[in-house]
Formats: C-alpha cells, sequence, structure tokens
C-alpha cells in the first residue's frame, strides 16, 4: 500500500573513485541508500575526498552535506564560519590559484550545486614533500562528492557544465589584504585543466596573477 514511497536507488551513485577504493568505508542499506560518511584520501592524503550519505526515495533524496561531529569523526574538524557560493555561466570558467595568508588562512569544504567542475589543491607549504604538487577531483551537484582542502593548499577549479554553481564553507573570514593568488597555468605546476584547447574564462586579477617562482609562500607545514 505504501509503494509509491518505496525508496527508489538514487541514480548518482555509484561514484566510480570510491567504488574502486577498497577502503572506503560505505555501505548500502537495504534500500540502496548509502549510509555512511565516506572519506578517501587523494594523492596527497591530507586532501580528501568526501561522499556524504544520500537518503533516496520516491521523491528524491535527503543528505546531510555538513555534520560538524561527523566530519570531526572523519577528521575533518573545523570551525567553519563563513559559507560561499559563486556561479559560472560559461564551461571553462576557471577560480583560482587561489589562498589567503595567515592569519586569514582559510580550510575549504567545497561541493557543487549545479553543473560540475574539477577541483584542484596545490600544496604549497614549504617543507613538505608534496610541496608543488597538486591533486584534482571531479565534482558533480548530481553526486553530491565534496573535496576538504586544508590551509596551506592553493585552490582552484575549472567547470565542465553551464551554469555551474560552487559552494564551500571556510574556516576563517575573507580578508581582502590576505588574498593572493598563483598563475592557473604556471608552467612548474602543469596542472591539466582538461580544456581540450579552450581558452578558459578568467578575471583579470587570476590572469595576472604571479607565477610560483614568484611566489614567496606564507605557509610551512
Ligand atoms: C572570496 C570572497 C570574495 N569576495 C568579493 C571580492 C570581489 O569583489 C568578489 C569576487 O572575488 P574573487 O574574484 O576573489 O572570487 P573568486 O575568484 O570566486 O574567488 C574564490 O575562488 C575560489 C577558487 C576559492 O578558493 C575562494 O577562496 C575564492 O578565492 O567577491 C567577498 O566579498 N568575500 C569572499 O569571501
Amino acid at each position: 500500500m505504501f509503494a509509491h514511497l518505496r525508496p527508489a536507488i538514487w541514480a548518482g551513485w555509484p561514484n566510480h573513485r570510491l567504488c574502486a577504493n577498497p577502503r572506503a568505508s560505505y555501505f548500502r542499506s537495504v534500500y540502496g541508500a548509502i549510509v555512511t560518511l565516506s572519506v578517501e584520501a587523494l594523492g596527497i592524503p591530507e586532501v580528501k575526498l568526501i561522499t556524504p550519505p544520500r537518503f533516496a526515495d520516491a521523491r528524491g533524496y535527503f543528505s546531510e552535506t555538513f555534520n560538524s561531529a561527523n566530519f570531526a569523526a572523519a577528521g575533518i574538524d573545523c570551525n567553519f564560519i563563513q559559507d560561499n557560493q559563486s556561479g559560472s555561466v560559461l564551461v571553462g570558467t576557471i577560480r583560482g590559484l587561489h589562498y589567503q595568508a595567515p592569519p586569514f588562512a582559510q580550510s575549504k569544504l567545497v561541493r557543487v550545486l549545479a553543473g560540475a567542475i574539477i577541483d584542484v589543491a596545490v600544496d604549497v607549504r614549504r617543507g613538505s614533500p608534496t610541496y608543488g604538487q597538486w591533486v584534482k577531483a571531479t565534482l558533480t551537484a548530481e553526486s553530491g562528492t565534496q573535496i576538504f582542502v586544508p590551509k596551506g593548499f592553493l585552490h582552484g577549479f575549472v567547470t565542465l557544465a553551464p551554469d555551474t554553481v560552487v559552494a564551500y564553507k571556510v574556516d576563517a573570514p575573507y580578508s581582502r589584504e590576505h588574498d593572493g593568488s598563483v598563475r592557473w597555468n604556471d608552467p612548474d605546476l602543469a596542472i591539466d585543466w582538461e580544456l581540450d584547447g579552450r581558452l578558459p574564462v578568467l578575471s583579470e586579477k587570476d590572469e595576472a596573477a604571479p607565477l610560483m617562482t614568484d611566489f614567496d609562500t606564507p605557509f610551512t607545514v
């Protein structure tokens, strides 16, 4: 009699990256929903890929996109104090590579509300064994996957779909005086933005950002 309320398996599942990771901590309920917070370390282990559970039913789904206790238990213990959102009209819009210097350094928890991005985090912690290395992950509104970028990393993304909306939490307030950037196409970083020959859409600030060789990082491990 309640067949119309029977949960549907969430169409955004599976996320192939997590399926491929035998250490990922997830399982499915009898209804097919993912019921644990999944946290996967990326190539630089301080950067995490996170998939919160989604509970699907005939209406759609419900998801706790952030729960401070559950995230802290999974190792992401930040006091997020500001929520940001940006909308990018065109495919191939790049925002980045950005940071805020101490004492306004920010950890970021990034997700996509509409469309899709490739998100990039670059380690710029002086003395880090992975200094100058970067990781990237595809985030989509459909999958609900998030990326955690700690302090000491440059952050940027490229949009893969028109009208992409990105939301992120930060644990320090915006400070124009501490805002900094490094050039998105720095030759030493050589980030593959997967632009397929397209020219990116950039802000004037990002177009004129300094190269890594001229960047005196304010971060140490
Ligand atoms: C980031 C930020 C910007 N602004 C203002 C400043 C400016 O007038 C306008 C646009 O700022 P931007 O050009 O820096 O916006 P954007 O290029 O989207 O900057 C963002 O890029 C991504 C990749 C990040 O990681 C973020 O931390 C942030 O740096 O918004 C705030 O008022 N508060 C904020 O927290």
